[in-house]
């Protein structure tokens, strides 16, 4: 107990004893072992934790209010695993390099993030954080100098806090090794083994002594598709690629079992399977209920879109909108079916929000591709499917009388106008500046997944050359994120005064991942427009 007393959270064992009952119901605490597994650094954290959990709120209501926290994961070993002959299952197109994803790109993000969302975490201590000695431990789940920012959570830390309880990790152990096949004798010793290793072999596929036991999930850093925030309520998702089975299961039991969300469980809401699904024979998707997080947009208050691709089926987006209304979480849901292709996979790789009455969109997205039936080639053969783009708005007050948007841009405009109460007109920016072949290069590279870390002020890659030009000329200034964490260090420039922005993030390697910003965040709080 001495120990406890000294740890510098602790107001009384009491409160301890309170908060391990609260958090971890399964542990005797009277038992020497509690003490074994609540070691000092444990419990600092975890008070810490539970410090937070007091004031911790989930809430999300627009793509583009202040964001004040949430969830990411930065690339972890995993993604440096990726071989040429598994990269389309992994779902990536290339090979990464993974000292270069970390420390020359994706580290951009996370001192940005905190200039914004956590600003007494590096302000003022940036040369310190990227000096050689500190050998980027700032940046590093699970080292003890990482910076465990409760604005910017890393999954990796949430997953190691909450497998020090041994009831849950006996059972996540057993459901990771039931999907990854995985020996009995695996499954015991995973069980013995401690909870950040755990986490990060959970995570990497990889023990301690560079065995592989699984493959990674090189994915996660696109925390995105993991689930979505609806208000205050979180809509897991159900994967459509084995790649991202695990990420689902890691992901469900954090939001289930984690006290960080403690206060939200009757607020988690999970698509089933339907029984037709059980019924046909065969192996085809007809009915499956499919459903990934990057396919969803909390648009306005009342509002969600839901993107049928190649990701989320018809039935998934079916089952999300009677969970959303059956438990009033929404009274409008816009269902935008795109083709179903790997370069269009989810919703925000082809359009996202910039500010109220600003988004950017791919064109042949924004207006289906005109289609004259009367062409000699139609008589000639059978036309080809068309790669029409649709928008279909059910209500909760009158869910027999769907209306149809004449086109996606119709829709975005709707939402700037009616939903938003723009003041002024809507400006849609188009990948590429609406030029061929930009348009579809760019958008192949993330030039439509923008995140907005607060209204106007978006993070995109930096390789988008006529995106920007498109930017430009819509009247946003357009920043190198090095150049901005200068200024943001020095003073030069704050966040709070930071006004229509597009800030350009170096991405050779990022890219090569598949997804963009918009994708690299959950977030879980953001302000009221
Ligand atoms: N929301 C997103 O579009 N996320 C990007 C996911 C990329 C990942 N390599 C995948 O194919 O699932």
């Amino acid at each position: 107990m001495v120990f406890l007393m000294a740890s510098k959270h602790l107001t009384s064992d009491t409160r301890l004893t309170e908060y391990k009952r609260m958090s971890y119901p399964n542990s005797n605490l009277s038992s020497p072992f509690s003490y074994l597994i609540f070691s000092d650094s444990f419990v600092t954290t975890n008070l810490f934790m539970s410090e937070q959990n007091l004031n911790f709120k989930v809430n999300v209501n627009t793509e583009i209010g202040r964001l004040r926290k949430l969830l990411i994961h930065s690339p972890d070993s995993g993604l440096g695993k990726v071989v040429p002959s598994k990269a389309q299952d992994w779902l990536f197109e290339d090979i990464v390099h993974l000292d270069t994803i970390r420390k020359g790109e994706y580290d951009y993000y996370i001192k940005l993030l905190m200039y914004f969302l956590d600003p007494n975490k590096i302000k003022g201590k940036l040369a310190e954080i990227d000096s050689e000695e500190a050998n980027r431990n700032f940046y590093k789940p699970n080292h003890p100098e990482f910076h465990n920012s409760t604005a910017v959570i890393e999954i990796q830390n949430l997953l190691s806090e909450m497998l020090e309880d041994e009831s849950i990790r006996k059972k996540l152990v057993a459901a990771v090794c039931a999907i990854e096949g995985c020996t009995y004798k695996v499954q015991i010793e995973l069980t013995q083994t401690p909870a950040k290793e755990l986490a990060e072999i959970f995570i990497s596929g990889t023990l301690a002594n560079d065995t592989m036991i699984f493959a990674p999930i090189p994915n996660l850093i696109f925390t995105r598709d993991v689930g979505t925030t609806i208000n205050n309520h979180i809509l897991l998702n159900k994967p459509a690629k084995k790649a991202r089975v695990r990420e689902t299961l890691l992901m469900r039991y954090i939001f289930f079992n984690h006290p960080l969300f403690e206060g939200y469980r009757n607020n988690i809401l999970e698509i089933p399977d339907v029984t037709m699904h059980f019924l046909r024979p065969g192996d085809e998707p007809a009915f499956s209920t499919t459903l990934e997080g990057g396919d969803v947009m909390m648009v306005s208050p009342n509002h969600v879109l839901i993107g049928c691709s190649e990701r989320t089926s018809e039935h998934g987006a079916n089952e999300a909108i009677k969970l959303l209304f059956d438990q009033n979480v929404v009274e409008k849901v816009t269902v935008v079916k795109i083709p179903n292709k790997r370069d269009y996979m989810h919703l925000d790789t082809v359009f996202t929000q910039v500010k109220r009455n600003t988004w950017v969109i791919l064109n042949s997205i924004a207006h289906s591709p005109k289609y004259n039936p009367y062409e000699p080639i139609n008589f000639l053969k059978e036309p080809e499917k068309l790669e029409a783009t649709t928008a279909i708005q059910f209500t909760k007050a009158n869910p027999q009388e769907p209306k149809h948007f004449e086109h996606v841009e119709a829709l975005l405009n709707d939402i700037s106008q009616n939903d938003l109460k723009s003041t002024e007109p809507t400006k849609i920016i188009y990948s590429g500046n609406n030029t061929f072949p930009y348009d579809s290069r760019e958008q192949w590279t993330d030039s439509c997944n923008l995140l907005a870390i607060k209204e106007g002020v978006v993070l995109g890659y930096d390789r988008n050359d006529k995106t920007v030009e498109a930017f430009k000329a819509a009247g946003f200034d357009v920043v190198d994120v090095k150049d901005l964490i200068q200024d943001l260090e020095s003073g030069k420039v704050n966040t709070e005064t930071i006004t229509d922005t597009l800030i350009l993030m170096p991405s050779a390697e990022l890219s090569r991942a598949r997804g963009g910003f918009h994708c690299m965040s959950l977030p879980i709080l953001r302000d009221n427009l």
